[in-house]
């Protein structure tokens, strides 16, 4: 089922392409840097299966590079089990990228949460970029660059230092960025380029719905869940209205997908608004209804109006 969805690649074959995270405490300009990346914006066509991995936040994509930014969940001290738990998913979730941006603010010293970031990427064998931020209003850069350095100390893998101000450093950024696609693995492209794919973009988003479902439902439902986009309106002001289903097999899978109080469904919604957002670069209304059909998966027409021909 997970192919049927699939668009052809159309990456040159020396293509090269992977996930780079970007890190750092809060408010160091981590989305400023993120914004200055993207040039492109992303046509709405299918991820590849492979992509479902994490959430993604922007793709930058040239003749023979695809960079696809991903979320990593904030680094922050921990002050309980819980807090611990964080940051081991954190670890996790670095332990699954091709290349880490750790960004930090150049106008003061480290604190105990630049710290912690540091100790999260220390000893992981992966390119590592250390960008100091802000460097337009920083009074002592190279002081404080210093001591973020210190911080790393130890370390084995590649890492390679900039300084830069990521809001109105177009050259630098530029430069960064290139630096970064020298890093990436030798590999297809994750998403298609472009607009080209065969899908229609209810299609599309059916996807997407279906991917954040999945993930949400992993160990309770797998494989039993289909899903439709029935209806997609633009609004005058720019909103972009959507209304899908999510189709399942039995009346008693109907509430696993709900949820209690209707959590599971928001939360499986806001996380494919959140998708479709990015890629439509628009405000997205996504409106979801579960429904039954029963035995879907074994009857030919239920499959066809679900478009699985
Ligand atoms: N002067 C200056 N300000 C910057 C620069 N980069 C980011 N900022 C400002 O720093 C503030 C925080 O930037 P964000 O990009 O939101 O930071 P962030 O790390 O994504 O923050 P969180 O979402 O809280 O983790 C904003 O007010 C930006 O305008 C820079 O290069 N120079």
């Amino acid at each position: 089922m997970t192919d049927l969805h699939m668009t052809s690649n159309d990456a040159p074959t020396d293509s090269h392409s992977g996930f780079v995270a970007i890190v750092g405490k809060p408010n160091v300009g981590k989305s400023t840097l993120l914004n200055a990346f993207l040039n492109t914006k992303v046509a709405p066509t299918s991820p590849r299966p492979q992509t479902t991995r994490r959430g993604v936040r922007g793709i930058h994509t040239t003749d023979t590079h695809q960079i696809v930014f991903v979320d990593t969940p904030g680094v922050h001290k921990p002050k309980d089990a819980l807090g611990k738990y964080m940051n081991q998913e954190v670890h996790a979730a670095l332990a699954d990228v091709d290349a880490i941006l750790w960004v930090v603010d150049l106008r003061h010293p480290p604190t105990d949460e630049d710290n912690m970031v540091a100790h999260q990427v220390r000893d992981l064998p992966k390119p590592l970029f250390l960008i100091g931020n802000k460097r337009d209003v920083a009074k002592y850069p190279e002081e404080a660059m210093k001591l973020y350095r210190g911080l790393l100390e130890g370390r084995s893998g590649d890492t390679t230092e900039l300084t830069l101000s990521a809001q109105n450093d177009t050259a630098a950024v530029a430069t960064l960025r290139e630096q970064v696609m020298d890093t990436l693995p030798e590999s297809p492209f994750f998403y298609p380029r472009g607009g080209a794919s065969d899908q229609t973009r209810e299609m599309w988003a059916a996807e997407i719905i279906r991917e954040e479902a999945m993930k949400k439902l992993r160990d309770e439902l797998p494989y039993a869940v289909a899903t439709r986009v029935t209806s997609w309106t633009e609004r005058e002001d720019g909103l972009q209205r959507i209304e899908g289903e999510v189709v399942v097999e039995k009346n008693a899978h109907k509430g696993m997908v709900i949820g209690s109080g209707g959590k599971q469904l928001k939360e499986i919604g806001q996380a494919a608004r959140k998708q479709l957002e990015i890629f439509l670069n628009r405000k997205v209304y996504l409106g979801l209804e579960v429904i039954v059909i029963p035995g879907w998966r074994e009857d030919e027409e239920a499959l066809r109006e679900l478009g699985y021909e």
